[in-house]
């Protein structure tokens, strides 16, 4: 029990300390997407506080200095910063896996992330920032196969629904159905997990043009938002 709570507030801050808007472990809870295995969104992963300090972080690095500047990539040593991120959903993950035996038990089905990628030293070694203005969003996509399996990504400053859409195997099936597409609302300081299925069988992308970010009837208020996303290059891949 120590040991939980040494790594509770390890990871969210001691709950007895100033900072009581952090979040704590009854606020930490993840949802599965039920029609896509391996991808996981912990909704309130990050406090209003540790969402503002990392915007900080980001923007003492200089990389959106330049407004032409919306991307800026990491490989190898990461900023101090983005590793303590890379702890604590190690040991969000950990700590989840222990304490919420719907998340337990080694079946890949439904865990939160498997143990071989959870143990891999680094967990990730590769860094990628986006920020997207109002309207600008991202295509569909595999993240390329030059990165392992299991990959992570932090949304910051403005919600967006992320689509994923399956991916098509040959022409025959493209005639039969259209794609299944299922939408993922991200709010800032959410934290989704992609691992098998939802990393290779699965496109995700985010269009945010007007008219488009929809959820619930509503249209979603489209602002800048920054996203962080942690990976881990294939052994045998150069940067
Ligand atoms: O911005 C995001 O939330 C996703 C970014 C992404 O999919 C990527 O960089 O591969
Ligand atoms: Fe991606």
């Amino acid at each position: 029990m120590d040991d939980l709570k040494r790594i509770l507030n390890d990871v969210f801050g001691d709950s007895s300390s100033s900072d009581s808007d952090d979040v704590s472990q009854s606020t930490l809870g993840w949802e599965k997407t039920s029609q896509i295995n391996g991808l996981w969104l912990c909704r309130h992963f990050l406090s209003p506080r540790q969402q503002s300090c990392l915007l900080t972080q980001i923007q003492k690095e200089g990389w959106f200095n330049e407004s032409s500047c919306n991307q800026a990539m990491r490989f190898g040593d990461l900023p101090g910063w983005a590793t303590e991120l890379s702890s604590s959903i190690y040991e969000a993950i950990l700590l989840s896996n222990l304490t919420d035996s719907a998340a337990s038990g080694g079946d890949e089905g439904i865990c939160l992330f498997p143990e071989t990628l959870l143990f891999r030293e680094p967990l990730f070694d590769q860094l990628i920032v986006n920020k997207y203005e109002a309207g600008e969003g991202i295509r569909f996509h595999v993240d390329l196969m030059r990165f392992e399996d299991g990959i992570a990504i932090i949304s910051l400053d403005s919600s967006c629904i992320m689509h994923f859409s399956q991916v098509r195997m040959g022409e025959e099936n493209q005639e039969k159905s259209p794609p299944m597409n299922v939408p993922l609302y991200l709010t800032p300081g959410s934290l989704v997990l992609m691992w098998g299925d939802a990393r290779y069988l699965w496109e995700h992308g985010i269009d945010r043009r007007p008219g488009v970010q929809m959820w619930e009837g509503q249209e979603i208020d489209q602002k800048r938002r920054i996203s962080i996303t942690l990976r881990r290059l294939c052994q045998n891949s150069t940067p």
